[in-house]
């Protein structure tokens, strides 16, 4: 079989639902000579076997070019292959001179905005890709100091940025909990996941009691960007791990992020995220109850935009870049009345938001992503 017959079989086993088929056919296209069709298999098989995921691509003939260094580096890094820096920033600083533009925006998202090195790696990507440079605003944040900075300092300051732990939260509420986590993501992140997944909002659904199925309600009526797994990145895949990190939950047991935009006027009325058994059933299968909720705020809201407890008589204002963690249910999978609440409109600015609900079990898109993980 030529490479096409391959990638046509993988594509219907695919269809079909038969990863481990596709998966078969994957391989042999990626070892044919398909970048494409090898860095799935690649993905495929870290979320079970990361180690036989890197030593698949470095038996590779093209295992020297810099995508497939790039998205090795990324499968080691998000699988816990590499406990210490270990060389993973000067690769990076590496892939970006190479002309990975991917690596470079890596960079970006873990350096501090107002350092030298932040300045000099966006100024590089000003050179290379002017169009990202413009569209992701970074004018905002280059400043006069891009020369006192070279690609060493970059890896210096990237090497323990790279393994920072997640900060201790802020508990809000002791009962329901409530935490808050400053900080988790950067200025440049948040511009980031607005600029590019606004391409795919949507008018918001609810989940109808009767059919199962999504309906758009006036209890909520924001958009959302469902982010699902063939648009998933590095970023994605770092919110993933931040918000089973802070959740103590598992990366497979998260459903499908969303990104949520809010114009003045826009809200979404008191409810649980928790789901009903019988009335969610459709939903329910996926995963089973809704057992806690992060949100990331991408923006500060000045007026209005809070999300409120209202039997808590509790309010959270949106920062840029916190995180707030709640529950849903119990143990037993049971509502919990407190965690009833509210995303409230906004006076002038637009309100933007990742939200991702966990569920009890795995998950498809978990289980899709991260196997068991
Ligand atoms: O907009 C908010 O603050 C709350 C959003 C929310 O409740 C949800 O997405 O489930
Ligand atoms: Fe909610």
């Amino acid at each position: 079989m030529n490479i096409q017959q391959l990638i046509a079989k993988a594509n219907k086993a695919h269809a079909a639902n038969d990863i481990s088929l596709a998966m078969g056919f994957l391989k042999q296209a990626g070892e044919a000579g398909d970048i494409n069709a090898a860095l799935d298999y690649a993905y495929y098989l870290s979320h079970d076997k990361p180690i036989e995921s890197v030593q698949y691509l470095e038996s590779l003939s093209c295992v020297e070019n810099p995508i497939v260094q790039y998205h090795k580096l990324l499968i080691a890094y998000f699988c816990d292959l590499i406990t210490e820096s270990n060389g993973v920033a000067k690769s990076l600083v590496a892939l970006g001179q190479k002309g990975v533009i991917e690596a470079y925006l890596v960079i970006l998202s873990y350096l501090e905005q107002s350092s030298s090195e932040f300045s000099f790696i966006a100024n590089k990507v000003r050179n290379i890709a002017p169009n990202i440079f413009n569209q992701l605003k970074l004018d905002e944040f280059v400043n006069s100091k891009v020369c006192e900075s070279n690609n060493d300092k970059v890896a210096q300051g990237l090497e323990s940025k790279l393994f920072e732990p997640l900060p201790l939260p802020i508990t809000l509420n002791e009962e329901l909990p409530i935490s808050l986590f400053e900080s988790t993501l950067s200025g440049f992140e948040c511009n980031y996941l607005i600029t590019k997944f606004s391409a795919l909002l949507q008018p918001s659904m609810v989940v109808d009691p009767i059919t199962g199925q999504g309906r758009i309600d006036k209890v909520r009526t924001s958009y959302v960007a469902i982010i699902s797994p063939e648009h998933c990145d590095w970023l994605t895949r770092k919110i993933d791990k931040l918000v089973a990190k802070a959740t103590k939950t598992r990366c497979c047991e998260g459903e499908v992020l969303n990104l949520l935009r809010y114009v003045p006027g826009q809200e979404y009325k008191p409810h649980y995220d928790a789901l009903n058994r019988l009335h969610d059933a459709k939903t329910f299968e996926d995963g089973g109850q809704r057992t806690k909720t992060a949100i990331i705020y991408l923006n500060t809201v000045n007026e209005g935009g809070n999300t409120t407890f209202p039997k808590l008589g509790m309010r959270v204002s949106p920062n840029k870049g916190n995180m707030l963690v709640f529950n849903n249910s119990d143990d037993k999978g049971n509502v919990l009345i407190n965690s009833y609440h509210a995303g409230e409109s906004t006076q002038k600015e637009n309100k933007w938001l990742v939200t991702k609900w966990i569920r009890e079990h795995k998950t498809n898109y978990g289980k899709f992503l991260y196997g068991n993980h």
